[in-house]
């Protein structure tokens, strides 16, 4: 493995409560087992899935903090929600205290919660595994979104922006046009 997973594991449970270490480890197993089935680097995925949420529970403060000290760009909708801002910060996390060097490895963390445009094979995969792994539970909709993406990734990837757009939307909360942008950019990808 790129990093030395155990002292990933051994600093989570430090910073992150049980419940988030096992989703974790759920996002790790999932990103691996996507990677296999779509021929991707498998232990890229991996590892990028065991780092994506090391920032989650750092307080609003630190992630404006680091965010600012490393120069991302803090749009509208992540000041209001500077939660949003975990994912970058664990990539920052990663590669400062876990001296992770992989560019793509970095940019699937950085984009794990909102995605992106044109992501590469490994975003793609963290993405969606952040959202399916099996701790998330087991409904109709959450199968027909696993179905979709052990056929297509890219299917996988509008499906997912999809759900999380609709629950956005219930819940009467912004919807950052970065995860627009990803469905619009997944739904062509299936079709070349
Ligand atoms: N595309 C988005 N636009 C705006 N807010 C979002 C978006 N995606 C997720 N969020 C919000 O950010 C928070 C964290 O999302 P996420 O990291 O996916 O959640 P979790 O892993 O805890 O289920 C949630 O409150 C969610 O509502």
């Amino acid at each position: 493995m790129v990093v030395e997973r155990e002292k990933v594991i051994a600093w989570l449970e430090e910073n992150v409560p049980s419940s988030r270490v096992q989703h974790i480890l759920g996002v790790e197993e999932m990103s691996k087992q996507v990677a296999k089935v779509h021929a991707a680097d498998e232990e890229k995925a991996q590892t990028a899935g065991l780092m994506h949420d090391l920032a989650k529970y750092f307080p609003a403060d630190q992630l404006l903090a680091m965010a600012q000290e490393k120069k991302i760009v803090i749009d509208e909708i992540c000041a209001v929600r500077p939660h949003l801002l975990h994912a970058d910060v664990s990539a920052i996390v990663a590669e400062d205290t876990f001296h992770v060097k992989d560019e793509e490895i970095l940019r699937a963390i950085a984009e794990h919660t909102l995605g992106n445009a044109e992501m590469s094979k490994i975003s793609c995969i963290v993405f969606v595994a952040d959202k399916l792994e099996p701790n998330r539970g087991d409904d109709e909709e959450l199968n027909a979104m696993r179905e979709a993406t052990w056929e297509s990734l890219y299917r996988g990837v509008y499906q997912v922006c999809d759900v999380s757009i609709k629950k956005l939307i219930q819940k009467g909360r912004p919807i950052h046009p970065r995860t627009v942008a990803t469905r619009n950019w997944a739904m062509q990808a299936t079709k070349v």
